[in-house]
C-alpha cells in the first residue's frame, strides 16, 4: 500500500467507531449533486449566426436529461360526459404554457428543439445550483386510467426505460394513483441492477385545473430524477419521495394520498430537497442494468375475515394458481381452531403453490409471537415480513417467472430482501458514524450541540476520508468506514466520490469493492465527469472494462466529442489511447469537427500501423456484437455470408470495416 499522510487510515477509521458521547442521533447526510455539462456549441454557433442578432452567444448551463413516460392518470385528465378521463395529445402543449415547468426563452436560445429533434422536449427554469433539467415526454396511446392497467403495461414501461436507459440521467413515470403502488412495486423487481432514479408520480386533481397537485408533483419528481443518483424505483407525492415497493394508497380524497408505513421517506421536498442517503437502497453490483419483463400471471391476493369458508379458500387456491398473498390478522395470525381452513392451505403449499403471509395492518411485520401465527408456518406459508400486499404480489409474479429456479429457490427468494421491500434484519442496526468518538470529539471542541451542526461535520469529514482511502488503494480503511455507517457513494466538496478517485488511480480492487458496496457509476463530479471519464483519461484499461461491464457509458455529449479526440489520437499514433476510447464505448467511425474519421486521418497521414490497428479493433468489435449471429452461419467465415442475412446495423458495420480495409 502506498505511503501517505493517511498511511494509517485503517486505524483512523477504526478509531472513529469508538463508543459515543451523548450527542443527538444523525439520520441524514447531504446529497451529492451531479449535473450534466452539455455542449451544444456547434449547433449553438450555427443557431446564433443564423439569427445574426447582437445578442451574446448563449452558453448552455449544466444540464441533466430526464425521460418522462406519460401512461395516463388524473394528472392529464379532463371532464367528458361529467366524468374524468385521459385526454390525448394535450399534456405537452399545456406544459409549454407553464413557466414553472418550461423555460421557452432558454429553449429558443439554446436550439433545444433542433438538438433533440423533438417538440416534446422541454426545459425547467434554472435550478438553485445553476443546473437545467431537460425533459422529453413520451406519451402512451391510449392514455390509461390506472384502474385499467395490467402487467402488460408494466412490461411496456420497463422496456421503454431499458431502451432509453443510456440517454437519460433519470426517469419520471406519470401514472394514475389508483394502482401506482402496484406498478411501482412491480418495476422495482423488474429493474435489475438499477443505477438511475425512476420516479413515479401523478396527481389527485388534473394539471389543467386552477388548483391542482399535479404541477408540484411533476416538478418535484423532475428535480429529483434530474439531480440525484438515487438508484431506486421511487414514488413522489405531496412533497415526499418514497421507496416504490413500500407505498400504499391510503386516501382517495387528499393530496397526501400515499403512505409508506414501514419505511421513512427517502427524501422530503421542503425549503430544500433533503435526501435521506442512509435509507437509499444500493444495488451493490458489477452487473449491467436489465429489465426482466417475464411475469407470472397466476397470482392473487386473499384477505382473511372472520367466518371465511374453507370452500372459498379452496376455490381460490385451485390450479392454475401458483402464488397467493394471504392477508392475515395482526402480526400474521389466522384461526388455529379451523382445521378445515388450515388443511386447504397445507394442501395447496404441498402441491407447490407459494403462499406468502402478509398482515392486513397498515404498519408492522409478520412474526411468530402467537400460536395463531405458528399454525401458518406449519401449513407451509412463507413469512412476508413487513412487505405491503402490493409488493408481495408483484414479487411473487416476478419470482415465479424465474424458470431456472426450483420451488425451494423461489420460496427462499420470497423470504429474502431483494430491493429493500422488506426488513429482514430488524435487530442488526449498524453502528452509525454519528456515534463515532472522532466526529463527536471534533463536535465538542467546536462547541457543537445540535443535530444539524453535527450532521454538517459528519458530511464534511467522511467523504474526503473515504476518497483518501480510495486514493491509496486502502480497501481495509474503506471497509472500516463503511462498517460504521459511512455512505461510500457521497462526494467531496467537488462532488468527487471514492469511485472517481479509485478510477483515476487505477485501483481495480478498490473499484470492485466500491461497486459491490453501493457506489454508482453514474456519479458526476462538479466538472460533469464520471468515474469512466476519469479511468479513460488516466488510461486504466481494466477499470474501464469493469465500469463498462457495470453499465457505465459516456454521455451523449461526450460521445459527440469523441470523434475529434479519436482523430487527434490517430494523428499522434496513440494506439493505447484509441484502444481505451474504444473500450469505453466511443464509436471509432465518429467523425471529428471537420468531418474526418480517425481512420481517414491515419490514412491521409500514411500511418499504416494506426490504420491496421483501427481495422483490427473494428472487426473485433464486430465479432463481439454479432458473434451470436455468426455462430448460426453455415460458413466458417466470421462474418455472415450475404448482406441480406445481416441486420441494417450489421450491414453498416460490415460496410465500414470493408471500407476501412
Ligand atoms: N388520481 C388518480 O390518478 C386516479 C385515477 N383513477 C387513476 O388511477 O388513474
Amino acid at each position: 500500500m502506498a505511503e501517505s499522510s493517511f498511511n494509517n487510515l485503517t486505524s483512523l477509521a477504526r478509531a472513529l467507531s469508538q463508543p459515543k458521547l451523548e450527542l443527538p442521533e444523525l439520520n441524514e447526510v447531504s446529497p451529492t449533486r451531479p449535473g450534466v455539462q452539455v455542449h451544444r456549441r456547434r449547433l449553438l454557433s450555427s443557431c446564433n449566426s443564423v439569427e445574426s442578432t447582437n445578442e451574446p452567444l448563449v452558453s448552455p448551463s449544466e444540464e441533466a436529461r430526464v425521460l418522462v413516460i406519460n401512461t395516463g392518470g388524473t394528472i392529464g385528465m379532463t371532464i367528458h360526459d361529467n366524468v374524468l378521463a385521459p385526454k390525448a395529445n394535450a399534456f405537452v402543449k399545456s406544459l409549454r404554457k407553464l413557466p414553472i415547468l418550461h423555460d421557452e426563452a432558454y429553449a429558443q436560445q439554446t436550439c433545444l428543439y433542433d438538438y433533440y429533434s423533438s417538440e416534446s422536449t422541454l426545459v425547467l427554469p434554472m435550478c438553485k445550483d445553476c443546473k437545467r433539467i431537460i425533459y422529453t415526454v413520451l406519451e402512451y396511446s391510449p392514455l390509461l386510467d390506472s384502474s385499467n392497467m395490467t402487467p402488460d403495461d408494466w412490461g411496456r414501461i420497463g422496456k421503454d426505460i431499458e431502451k432509453n436507459y443510456q440517454n437519460y440521467d433519470g426517469f419520471v413515470i406519470l401514472h394514475g394513483t389508483d394502482t401506482m403502488a402496484y406498478t411501482a412495486s412491480a418495476l422495482s423487481f423488474m429493474c435489475e441492477h438499477l443505477g438511475k432514479p425512476i420516479v413515479l408520480t401523478g396527481s389527485q386533481v388534473p394539471i389543467y385545473e386552477m388548483r391542482n397537485d399535479g404541477r408540484g408533483n411533476l416538478l418535484g419528481a423532475l428535480l429529483i430524477a434530474g439531480q440525484f443518483v438515487i438508484p431506486e424505483v421511487c414514488l413522489y407525492f405531496y412533497n415526499k419521495l418514497y421507496r416504490g415497493n413500500r407505498v400504499t394508497k391510503v386516501d382517495a380524497g387528499s393530496f397526501n394520498a400515499f403512505s409508506s408505513p414501514n419505511l421513512q421517506p427517502l427524501a422530503t421536498a421542503e425549503v430544500d430537497i433533503t435526501i435521506n442517503w442512509d435509507t437509499v437502497w444500493r444495488s451493490n453490483t458489477t452487473a449491467k442494468f436489465q429489465v426482466s419483463t417475464e411475469l407470472n400471471r397466476n397470482v392473487g391476493l386473499i384477505r382473511l375475515f372472520p367466518g371465511i369458508t374453507a370452500a372459498t379458500v379452496r376455490a381460490f387456491l385451485q390450479p392454475p394458481m401458483e402464488g397467493v398473498v394471504l392477508e392475515t390478522y395482526g402480526s400474521g395470525n389466522a384461526p388455529d381452531n379451523r382445521p378445515d381452513l388450515l388443511e386447504e392451505l397445507k394442501k395447496a403449499t404441498d402441491s407447490g403453490v407459494i403462499i406468502v403471509n402478509c398482515t392486513q395492518c397498515l404498519r408492522g411485520t409478520v412474526c411468530t409471537s402467537y400460536a395463531t401465527g405458528k399454525v401458518l408456518i406449519e401449513a407451509g406459508l412463507v413469512a412476508g415480513g413487513d412487505m405491503t400486499p402490493e409488493a408481495a404480489l408483484s414479487k411473487l409474479s416476478y419470482v415465479l417467472a424465474k424458470k431456472e429456479l426450483d420451488l425451494e429457490a423461489k420460496k427462499k427468494l420470497m423470504s429474502q430482501n431483494l430491493r429493500g421491500e422488506m426488513n429482514v434484519d430488524l435487530a442488526g442496526a449498524k453502528l452509525c458514524l454519528s456515534n463515532s468518538r472522532f466526529i463527536q470529539v471534533i463536535a465538542k471542541s467546536l462547541s457543537v450541540s445540535c443535530k444539524e451542526e453535527l450532521q454538517a461535520i459528519r458530511d464534511a469529514l467522511t467523504p474526503p476520508l473515504a476518497c483518501a482511502a480510495a486514493k491509496i488503494g486502502d480497501v481495509e480503511a474503506l471497509e472500516a468506514l463503511r462498517e460504521m455507517g459511512t455512505n461510500l457513494c457521497l462526494g467531496d466538496y467537488d462532488g468527487r466520490t471514492p469511485l472517481h478517485v479509485a478510477a483515476c488511480e487505477g485501483h481495480l480492487k478498490v473499484v470492485q469493492y466500491l461497486l459491490r458496496h453501493g457506489a454508482t457509476v453514474y456519479a458526476k463530479d462538479r466538472f460533469g465527469d464520471t468515474p469512466l471519464c476519469n479511468a479513460v483519461r488516466f488510461r486504466h484499461k481494466e477499470v474501464v472494462k469493469l465500469l463498462r461491464q457495470t453499465g457505465a457509458h459516456f454521455s451523449r455529449d461526450k460521445l459527440e466529442e469523441a470523434g475529434t479526440e479519436l482523430c487527434s489520437l490517430a494523428a499522434s499514433s496513440d494506439l493505447e489511447g484509441l484502444e481505451i476510447w474504444s473500450l469505453a464505448g466511443a464509436d471509432l467511425y465518429k467523425p471529428g469537427y471537420d468531418g474526418q474519421t480517425a481512420i481517414q486521418v491515419a490514412q491521409d497521414s500514411g500511418k499504416k500501423e494506426v490504420v491496421a490497428f483501427l481495422v483490427q479493433i473494428m472487426s473485433s468489435n464486430y465479432k463481439t456484437v454479432f458473434g451470436e449471429f455468426n455462430s448460426c452461419d453455415d460458413d466458417d467465415d466470421d462474418e455472415p455470408t450475404t448482406d441480406s442475412l445481416a441486420s441494417p446495423l450489421q450491414q453498416t458495420w460490415k460496410r465500414r470495416v470493408r471500407t476501412a480495409e
